[in-house]
């Protein structure tokens, strides 16, 4: 059996057109949309299961990648976008009429991920972006109301669709934190 986890995912997942340099995202409203430049290849591109990151109707996962925050640009109807949570570490700016998350901003200079801005690639109609590479905060899903007998079905269609489970981030990024708290705690090794 599998299990639908996005549309970008269940048809097969895209890889990235060599020498593809970004698009423009829209928000869903049929007008007036906002609409954000992104003039970059889109970077960890993944499959999120975690209750914060925004989801297509229906879809158990969000698809959720990283641009430097000097490639993304908000070319059109800016003063429809509202700050989703401003208590969270991710700012997520949401187009306030159709819901869609246009950009997450992290403002925390101390975090490792400062100047990294959270996408949502399917926002654009831009042909060439790279698709999720791995699947992270699985686990979560079980917040959103998926059930936990499910989660053995759930992870073994991510594989199949070759993206790794991973319950928190990927190993990659898990090390790049752990790595920026050694260097503000003065432990960190190279070799
Ligand atoms: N179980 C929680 C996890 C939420 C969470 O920590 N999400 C991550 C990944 S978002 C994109 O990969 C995160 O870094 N969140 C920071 C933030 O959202 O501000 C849940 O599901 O809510
Ligand atoms: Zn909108
Ligand atoms: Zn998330």
């Amino acid at each position: 059996m599998s299990t639908s986890i996005h549309p970008s995912v269940d048809n097969g997942v895209a890889r990235g057109a060599a020498g593809f340099a970004g698009g423009t995202l829209r928000c869903l409203c049929q007008s007036e949309p906002v609409e954000v430049a992104i003039s970059t290849q889109v970077l960890f591109n993944h499959a999120c299961g975690c209750t914060k990151c925004w989801k297509p109707a229906g879809a158990l996962f969000s698809v959720v990648g990283v641009v430097p925050r000097d490639k993304l640009a908000v070319t059109a109807h800016a003063e429809k976008l509202a700050v989703v949570d401003d208590k969270a570490l991710i700012q997520r700016h949401a187009c306030r009429a159709c819901g869609a998350h246009l950009y997450g901003r992290i403002e925390n200079q101390e975090h490792a991920f400062h100047g990294l801005d959270f996408i949502h690639t399917e926002l654009s109609r831009d042909a060439g972006w790279d698709g999720p590479g791995f699947a992270a905060f699985v686990s979560s899903i079980i917040e959103s109301g998926a059930p936990v007998a499910k989660m053995g079905e759930v992870r073994q269609t991510l594989r199949d669709k070759g993206l790794e489970p991973y319950d928190c981030l990927s190993p990659t990024l898990m090390d790049l934190l752990a790595g920026h708290s050694a260097k503000a705690k003065g432990t960190y090794r190279e070799a």
